[in-house]
Formats: C-alpha cells, sequence, structure tokens
C-alpha cells in the first residue's frame, strides 16, 4: 500500500499525540502514588483481540500504565465471571477494566460490562456510563467510537452540520460514533443491514464511517468526491502472496481517488484506538482520585465518633 500518499488519514501521528499526553498523566499520578493498572479480561480463545491485546500492552508499558492480562476460560459461567469482576472492583491496585469483545453466546454482554464498577469502566460501556455521551459529557467514550472521531476531527473539518453516514451500528462502535458526533453538531444519517441502499446514502455523506466487518464493502461508487473516509473494519484476509493480511471495509484502492481523505488499514483506526483507551484509564484514575479526595479529604465524622 503506496502510504506516501497525502490522501491517506493516518493514525500515527494522532495516536502520539494522546500518547505524550497520556505518558504525562501517568507519570503525574505515580510520582503521587496512584500507580494507574488497566486489567483485560479475555473470555475463551478469541483471535479478534490478539492484535488489539498485543498492542494495548505496548502501548500501555511504554507511558507507564501496568498492564495485566486476565483470560478466563470460555466455560465459565456469567456468575463466575460477575464475581471475578465484582474482585477487580474491590482491588485497589486495578484502576481500569475492559472486556474484550466478542465473548462466548451464554455471557450476557450488557449484564457482564454492568458488573464492572463505573469508576473503573474504561471503555464507558456499563450501561450507565453509555448513557453520559447521550447527555453530551463525552471525556469516556468507547474507544473506537472515539478514534474514529478523533480522526475526522483531525482532517480541520467543520463538524457543525456535516452530513456524516455511519455505517454499522453495533453498541460498541456506530452507535456511540453517531451520538458523539451528534454532540459536536453533525448531521448523522445510520446505516445497518435493514438500510435500503447504502450506497445512496453513503453518496450524500461528508464524512463516512464504515464499521461492518466487510472486506470491500464500500467502493468508489458509494463515495461522494471530495469525503473523508474513516474505514473501521479489520478483516484478516490471505493475501495474493498467500500470507494473511489485514483490510479494512473500503476497497482502499478505488476509494482513495475519489476521497481526499481515507484511513489506511493497518495504521489508521486501531493504532488510535489503543491510544484512546490509555487516555480513558487515565480518566477512570482522577474519577477514582476525585471520590478518594470527597471521602477523605474532608474531616471525618467517622473518626470523630
Ligand atoms: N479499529 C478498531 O479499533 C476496531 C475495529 N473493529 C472492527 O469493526 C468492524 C465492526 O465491528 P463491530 O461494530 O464490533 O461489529 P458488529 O458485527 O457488532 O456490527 C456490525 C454492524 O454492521 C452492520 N451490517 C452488517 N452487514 C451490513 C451490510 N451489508 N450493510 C450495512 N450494514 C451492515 C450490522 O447491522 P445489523 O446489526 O443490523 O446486522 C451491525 O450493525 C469489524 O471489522 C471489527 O473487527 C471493531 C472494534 C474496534
Ligand atoms: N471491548 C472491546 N473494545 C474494542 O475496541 C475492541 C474489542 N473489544 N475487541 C476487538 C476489537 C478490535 N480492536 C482493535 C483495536 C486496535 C487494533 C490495532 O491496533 N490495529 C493495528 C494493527 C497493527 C498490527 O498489525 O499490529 C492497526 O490497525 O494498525 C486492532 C483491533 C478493538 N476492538
Amino acid at each position: 500500500m503506496p502510504l506516501d500518499d497525502n490522501r491517506y488519514l493516518k493514525g500515527a501521528p494522532v495516536a502520539a499525540r494522546i500518547m505524550d499526553e497520556v505518558r504525562a498523566a501517568a507519570e503525574k499520578a505515580t510520582g503521587e502514588g496512584f500507580k494507574p493498572r488497566l486489567v483485560s479480561i479475555t473470555v475463551g480463545d478469541v483471535a479478534a483481540v490478539d492484535v488489539y491485546v498485543r498492542n494495548q500492552r505496548a502501548k500501555a508499558e511504554k507511558v507507564g500504565i501496568d498492564f495485566e492480562e486476565r483470560p478466563f476460560p470460555a466455560e465459565i459461567t456469567a456468575e463466575e465471571l460477575e464475581a471475578a469482576i465484582h474482585g477487580m472492583n474491590a482491588d485497589p491496585r486495578v484502576t481500569g477494566i475492559i472486556i474484550q469483545r466478542p465473548v462466548p453466546s451464554h455471557i450476557p454482554i450488557k449484564a457482564i460490562q454492568g458488573a464492572i464498577h463505573p469508576l473503573k469502566d474504561v471503555e464507558g460501556m456499563h450501561p450507565s456510563s453509555i448513557g453520559n455521551i447521550v447527555y453530551n459529557d463525552l471525556d469516556l467514550a468507547p474507544c473506537t467510537a472515539a478514534a474514529s472521531v478523533e480522526l475526522l476531527k483531525a482532517t480541520g473539518l467543520d463538524l457543525k452540520g456535516l452530513e456524516v453516514v455511519i455505517v454499522g451500528h453495533s453498541e460498541i462502535v456506530g452507535k456511540p460514533i453517531a451520538f458523539l458526533l451528534m454532540s459536536e453538531g453533525a448531521t448523522v444519517t445510520v446505516c445497518h443491514h435493514m438500510t435500503r441502499s447504502v450506497a445512496a446514502h453513503a453518496r450524500r455523506a461528508d464524512a463516512l464511517f464504515v464499521a461492518v466487518g466487510k472486506a470491500r464493502l464500500i467502493k468508489a461508487d458509494m463515495v461522494k468526491p471530495g469525503a473523508a473516509v474513516i474505514d473501521i473494519g479489520i478483516n484478516s484476509e490471505v493475501g495474493p502472496d498467500g500470507n494473511s493480511r489485514l483490510v479494512g471495509d473500503v476497497d482502499t484502492e478505488s476509494v482513495k481517488e475519489v476521497a481526499s481523505w481515507i484511513t489506511p488499514v493497518p495504521g489508521g483506526v486501531g493504532p488510535v484506538t489503543v491510544a484512546i483507551l490509555l487516555r480513558n484509564t487515565m480518566v477512570a484514575l482522577s474519577r477514582q482520585r476525585a471520590l478518594y479526595q470527597s471521602t477523605y479529604a474532608t474531616e471525618s465524622k467517622v473518626a470523630a465518633e
């Protein structure tokens, strides 16, 4: 892929800027006695998260955040998993918890997300946390959604009144992108598998977000000339050389002739997602510290009794 083309909206510079902020925040918190520690929960063997977890560990270590992997067997019951999460909630050394998706179908994902204490919920996926973005409180949003919006902002386009189309409406990617962009003043259309003509909507978009999981779903004739295309899909396929490789949901080679900006896969949304996860880890830690302050920094009635 000729990544020297300046139409590529690369993740690296955006991720590097965020990582610098995170490193400074992590150093400061550690110096003040609050060491950030992120726990990653996987259930069963999920090949889809391998790259993500590997990158999380590498980047967390770079910025001074402890990273702990907690793999659980696929047969674990929802009750056992909830009990393990409650143990992490009560452990002061654990400052952030992420449940890597997908989890096996017998685990109710909403209930499991709900088991994470909202102050340690670094993805903002607790049913009560996710409501914050509906109220325009955007400090801690699901990582991929926040990363996709950061990349759109990096184009310099004015989001107010921008015509945005999102293809895919999962609770972790498509829906939160819609809420984040509505908060920023964009006009948002969300497409999914029942949409009559994804192409007809996509062609009207000044900014097109694609999070479906189908390689080359979006072709050049579905993109408005001059649009910004944010390709969130991560699909593994066997390349012409017989080796497996990652491709997005957009037919990049043809779409880059039409679009003004396009995020590459790999090297686009992925690295920014990891950076946002680490930024969220610091946001969660500062909320825990605020609670600690408000609990202990005032004169204690308990001690006086
Ligand atoms: N870069 C990153 O950081 C991340 C990348 N990903 C990648 O993004 C992709 C999407 O992930 P995720 O949201 O979790 O996936 P889901 O499978 O949960 O959601 C896919 C969405 O696409 C919709 N859809 C399916 N087929 C079509 C179609 N033909 N036309 C329009 N919409 C369709 C589905 O609609 P319906 O529900 O109605 O069927 C659903 O809303 C995957 O490739 C995943 O690997 C995911 C997370 C992070
Ligand atoms: N709770 C939860 N939240 C997620 O956000 C989530 C998840 N579960 N499950 C899996 C998917 C997938 N995902 C990726 C994030 C970054 C890269 C990433 O860093 N990609 C590099 C890959 C580079 C390389 O090949 O090493 C890139 O695109 O450049 C990949 C995949 C997050 N997801």
